[in-house]
């Protein structure tokens, strides 16, 4: 039952109700009394009358004073404390120090169980909910953040997942993306054989369905633990995906199940982990562009020797081989001063075609020069690259250039150096060896293939073995 508001005050309507109903009590109470059977002329009478109203008075205001006692101090108290809360809230948001609002700081502890305690326990909630708001928030907001500044794609995709590993709680995860029609793992934290990931039925469920996969106990997934490797609990696989094209997705792996709050902190996550992917996307393949050589289809010097110097650091570090080839075409002046420079455009273009057909996905081809061509060739031994240098030297000699009048061929000579037998400190001396062993190529009559060292290894002309040269034959060299 609801009694109707008197006043806006809630202490005068009850000041009111309490005193109006002694009142009403002490009137009522003698015609009472006359029930039991008690003398009318006693119990009818003014005196009767005053004490009765008077008791009846003096208890609705006892009952009013003791309920504002024990009521209005509890209900000062939440509107205190609400109001410190107000204050500390507003602070933090103008001054984002988050310090002064925390639950243990702003939450009330609940001393009853009757309404002020069900409206100070809705207040906690509120306050925890105000929190919970202002840390996805923020987590979102410096997620989008951090990613904004990074634009190389290899850095983003870590870095990305280092967050949503740490936001979500996961102990793995990987960041898979789609290139050139296959898919590629660019970034990994804790997870082991991630190759199998890109064939694996998860992986390929959430590309297919493009929304979120969760993979209790995945019979194909494992955690890198510190000692051993563990079972993941549960994996999330969230697509990432950029007005319909599918970009790739990243998946995070932990030993537990995902808690509510982690679900939905990867859904967040997902959109502007999406966006930033793009954004590098677009600017890898921007820088690729104005990378490229447009005659040769090959990287320019520059975009070139940038790539050079991250290998050359890459094989310090992971102290793996690196070889490097000058590949000069042989009396090219020739085929321009004959057949003219289209023709020799035509050449040169179909030349840098026939060894990007002979290498491998991650060999770099690179338009050194006008008709000089610098090969860099990441994690090859020595033996490898002589192999490739002579297949490149085979191929470019029995390639046939119809350019519409005639039917051209020419060759090159290759000058071969290799880190670290070569002991090159920087990648310009590492050029260098390989322009020295080119010039011997050159000088040893064309066609041929030269492995820089004390003791230059030559090949011949044929598509055969490769010779030695004699020191001797080397010093005439020099001195041509
Ligand atoms: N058609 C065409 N020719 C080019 C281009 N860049 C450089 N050249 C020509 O390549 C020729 C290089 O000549 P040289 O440096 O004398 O070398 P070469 O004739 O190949 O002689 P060797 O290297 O000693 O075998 C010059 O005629 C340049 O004009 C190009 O983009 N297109």
């Amino acid at each position: 039952m609801r009694l109707p508001r008197l006043t806006t005050t809630l202490f005068i309507d009850l000041a009111i109700w309490m005193i109006g109903f002694g009142l009403l009590m002490g009137i009522i109470f003698p015609f009472f009394i006359l029930i039991l059977g008690l003398n009318s002329n006693d119990v009818l009478s003014t005196q009767f009358f005053a004490a009765s109203i008077s008791a009846g008075l003096f208890v609705g205001t006892a009952n009013y004073l003791l309920a504002r006692w024990v009521v209005r101090p509890r209900l000062q108290r939440l509107s205190e404390h609400t109001r410190k809360v107000e204050a500390a809230v507003r602070n933090a948001t103008y001054h984002d120090d988050w310090e002064n609002c925390t639950s243990t700081v702003c939450q009330i502890p609940v001393d009853s169980r009757d309404e002020i305690g069900e409206s100070i326990s809705a207040f906690n909630d509120l306050v925890d909910a105000l929190l919970l708001s202002h840390e996805v928030e923020a987590a979102s907001a410096d997620f989008a953040h951090s990613l904004s500044r990074q634009l190389e794609l290899n850095q983003l995709a870590n870095h990305a997942l280092e967050r949503i590993l740490s936001y979500t709680d996961a102990n793995a995860g990987a960041v898979l993306i789609e290139r050139m029609g296959e898919l590629v793992v660019i970034a990994q934290q804790g997870l082991t054989q991630t190759d199998q990931l890109i064939t694996s039925e998860p992986v390929r469920r959430c590309l297919t369905a493009n929304s979120l996969v969760s993979v209790i106990l995945p019979v194909d997934i494992m955690i890198d633990a510190v000692m051993a490797h563990a079972r993941p609990r549960e994996v999330c696989l969230l697509p990432l995906t950029v007005e319909h094209t599918s970009l790739g997705l990243f998946l995070i792996a932990k030993t537990q199940e995902f808690t509510f709050h982690a679900r939905r902190m990867m859904h967040i996550f997902q959109q502007s982990f999406s966006l930033a992917l793009n954004n590098a996307l677009a600017h890898e393949h921007l820088q690729t562009l104005a990378a490229i050589d447009a005659l040769t289809g090959a990287y320019n010097r520059r975009f070139g020797l940038t790539r050079l110097n991250e290998e050359f650091q890459r094989t310090m570090r992971l102290d793996t081989p690196l070889g490097i080839m000058v590949l000069d075409l042989d009396h090219f002046k020739t085929v321009n001063d004959t057949h003219g420079h289209l023709a020799g455009d035509r050449v040169l273009a179909r030349v840098a075609e026939t060894i990007r057909g002979n290498i491998r996905t991650g060999d770099i081809l690179v338009r050194y020069g006008g008709e000089e061509f610098l090969l860099i060739l990441p994690s090859a031994p020595e033996e490898a690259c002589r192999a490739l240098g002579e297949r490149l030297r085979c191929a470019v000699a029995e390639l046939r250039v119809n350019t519409g009048q005639h039917v051209l061929h020419v060759t090159v000579s290759i000058g071969l150096s290799v880190f670290p037998n070569d002991e090159a400190e920087s990648t310009q001396q590492l050029i260098q060896y390989a322009d020295e062993a080119l010039y011997l190529a050159k000088h040893n009559g064309r066609n041929r293939l030269v492995r820089f060292g004390a003791a230059p290894v030559v090949s011949n002309n044929q598509c055969g073995a490769p010779i030695a040269i004699t020191p001797a034959r080397r010093r005439v060299a020099a001195h041509c």
